[in-house]
């Protein structure tokens, strides 16, 4: 598949606002989202990302500020499809229409040759089932054909919604492909997941954002650098003399709370070491915090629902 489409395309927002009622769901937020790769749109459930999705695709208002896609508002757009390929959560198709006849109808209002249909159709993997009725498709195939849609019109922007939500692993790792190559192509690209396991897999850059807030704004080697981090815990009686041996070989040594947390060498390495010099040990474990514990950090301020709230006590 090529990109007929303008290839320095790009998303900006600047101060994007969105009220509903007194609740704000979007708060003055900037970003840009840059064509020629993966930009992952993560945060917890309920942070803004389906709002700022819909303001991006002109299906919600901004209460104040404004979203532009290649310069100008989507709604605007002359050839929606041609311009912006999108997936949204819930996505609308009439349950006693087939699939190809879905495509063909959309086609049709947004002047796509016909033939675009079989092949999207193809790329999507629903040729086999193209004439059957997409009220029996699973949710699986219902996302293939939402997706089949949101690429009809070869467009240089695709704004993908929880994609994988429904999918089995082949089904994940098929999206997951689908969007490097898109962005390899040099669409711009962007998907969003409450999953950052699933993020750190698909993005390259990530845009973090929690209670309508830009929490993070970086590339995915970035946030792994900063966030993503390993050491080795020592319990020990003898924290000052195993805390002065180890800094001595030069390994980075911190004392939290009593437990000493090395960087520098593997478990194995520093158990030797204190067995040479006979220092006691009562622990000694490699932590690795992962990715999601650190996405879990970061936006543990704006959970709006988490589980942690014990019953009849209120948060
Ligand atoms: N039409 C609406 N009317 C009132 N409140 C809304 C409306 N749409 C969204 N909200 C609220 O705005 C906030 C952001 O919702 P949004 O759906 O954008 O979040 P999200 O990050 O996409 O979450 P999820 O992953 O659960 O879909 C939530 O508190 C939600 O309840």
């Amino acid at each position: 598949m090529t990109c007929r489409g303008i290839v320095t395309t790009m998303i900006e927002a600047h101060a994007l606002t969105k009220n509903f009622g007194d609740k704000t769901a979007v708060d003055g937020i900037d970003f840009t989202i840059r064509p020629g790769i993966v930009t992952g749109f993560l945060g917890p459930n309920g942070a803004g990302k389906s709002t700022t999705m819909r303001m991006i695709l002109g299906l919600d208002r901004p209460t104040s500020g404004s979203v532009h896609v290649n310069g100008h508002a989507y709604a605007a757009s002359p050839a929606p499809l041609r311009e912006v390929g999108a997936l949204l959560e819930a996505h609308a198709i009439h349950p006693g229409r087939s699939a190809r006849d879905h495509l063909r109808w959309l086609a049709a209002s947004n002047a796509i040759p016909m033939w675009r249909v079989d092949e999207v159709l193809e790329v999507v993997g629903l040729g086999s089932v193209a004439r059957q009725r997409a009220g029996r498709f699973s949710l699986g195939m219902g996302q293939r054909l939402g997706i089949a849609a949101a690429l009809l019109g070869d467009p240089p922007v695709v704004v993908l919604d929880e994609p994988v939500n429904g999918l089995d692993p082949e089904g994940i790792r098929w999206v997951r492909n689908l969007a490097r190559n898109l962005a390899t192509e040099g669409r711009t690209v962007m998907v969003s997941s409450h999953l950052m396991s699933e993020m750190a897999l698909t993005a390259d850059h990530l845009l973090v954002i929690g209670k309508g807030r830009i929490l993070a704004d970086c590339s995915m080697s970035d946030f792994i650098a900063n966030h993503a981090t390993s050491y080795i815990r020592v319990r020990t009686p003898e924290v000052t003399l195993a805390s002065h041996i180890l800094s001595g070989r030069g390994l980075d040594v911190s004392n939290v709370d009593g437990e000493l947390r090395i960087q520098g060498m593997d478990a194995p390495g520093i158990g030797e070491i204190f067995h040479s010099r006979g220092v006691p040990v009562h622990e000694l474990t490699s932590i690795s915090s992962s990715l999601e514990d650190a996405f879990m950090a970061l936006t543990a301020d704006s959970v709006e629902y988490s589980a942690h709230t014990e019953l009849g006590v209120p948060a």
